[in-house]
């Protein structure tokens, strides 16, 4: 099987194009190519598919094999992908994905992606709780009180403020959110210290993968949250560990523009 590996602020996928549709992959299979020891290693894997009502048709998996209905960052890689290998001939296009369409522009080598709208509703994200809102609740882990606030962009998204990022217990309190009785789905957690008006600092457990070095849904869901909460405006910077995304909204819909880079091309026996 040809694939082609490629990144987004060292969030990585694996790319295979699919347009005959002739790949079927079980989720041991997706697991395994995404093994870092055992395969060729990456945090999710994509198919190219053709699509019925957009230009292509995206399919997600998480490193543990998992679907999920989007990936910011790796919806940016996509988009590059289709476009440099002329699958898709404009740089401007809409691509089918479980989460509904999503509409990428090329410009030079990055990637702005309108990532639609945020939805608030709680049945939707969903979370577990009688509310029309998630905003500034509570939920407890090891008789510690943690506020939170939970969205869906694309993905659910789960979004915890703090004082001090570099000082915060990220890998003891990611799983245990990530698959907190709240989430039915599970939900990726977002750590968020906001500098000020403008720059955010984040990072992300993910939900199906763990610690990754960016999330562009997360990325996108923390911008809200604090939009939201009137902490920015409608543009903020927001610093990953793999890198910078700015993010910004025209009306409700969410603009986000990051890089997207092909790392090598190969082939593998599966
Ligand atoms: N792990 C996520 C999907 C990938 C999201 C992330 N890689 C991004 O860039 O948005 C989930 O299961 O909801």
């Amino acid at each position: 099987m040809k694939f082609v590996k490629m990144q987004g602020l060292g969030n990585d996928f694996i790319i295979v194009n699919d347009m005959e549709e002739k790949i079927s992959l079980i989720k041991e299979q997706i697991r395994l190519l995404c093994d870092r020891h055992f395969g060729i290693g990456a945090d999710g894997l994509m198919l190219v598919r053709p699509s019925k009502i957009y230009d292509i048709k995206m399919l997600f998996y998480n490193q543990d094999g998992t679907e999920a209905a989007m990936c910011g960052n790796g919806v940016r890689c996509f988009a590059k992908f289709v476009y440099d290998k002329k699958i898709v001939k404009k740089n401007q296009f809409d691509i089918e994905t479980k989460a509904g369409k999503i509409s990428p522009e090329i410009i030079d080598d990055k990637v702005q992606v309108n990532m639609g709208r945020a939805d608030f509703n709680p049945q939707n994200i969903p979370v577990d709780i009688e509310k029309n809102k998630i905003m500034n609740e509570i939920l407890s882990i090891n008789g510690k009180n943690i506020v939170f606030s939970s969205v869906l962009v694309g993905v659910p998204h789960t979004i915890i403020e703090v004082e001090n990022l570099e000082r915060y217990p990220v890998k003891d309190l990611g799983p245990l959110i990530e698959k907190h009785r709240f989430f039915p789905f599970g939900t990726n957690v977002n750590f968020v210290e906001a500098l000020d008006s403008k720059e955010i600092k984040m990072v992300t457990w993910e939900r199906g993968v763990g610690l990754t070095l960016a999330c562009g849904t997360g990325a996108c869901a923390v911008a809200t949250i604090m939009r939201e909460k009137e902490k920015i405006k409608d543009r903020v910077l927001i610093h990953l560990p793999g890198g910078d995304l700015v993010i910004k909204f025209v009306n409700e819909d969410i603009f986000m523009l990051g890089p997207a880079k092909q790392v090598y091309k190969g082939e593998i026996n599966i």
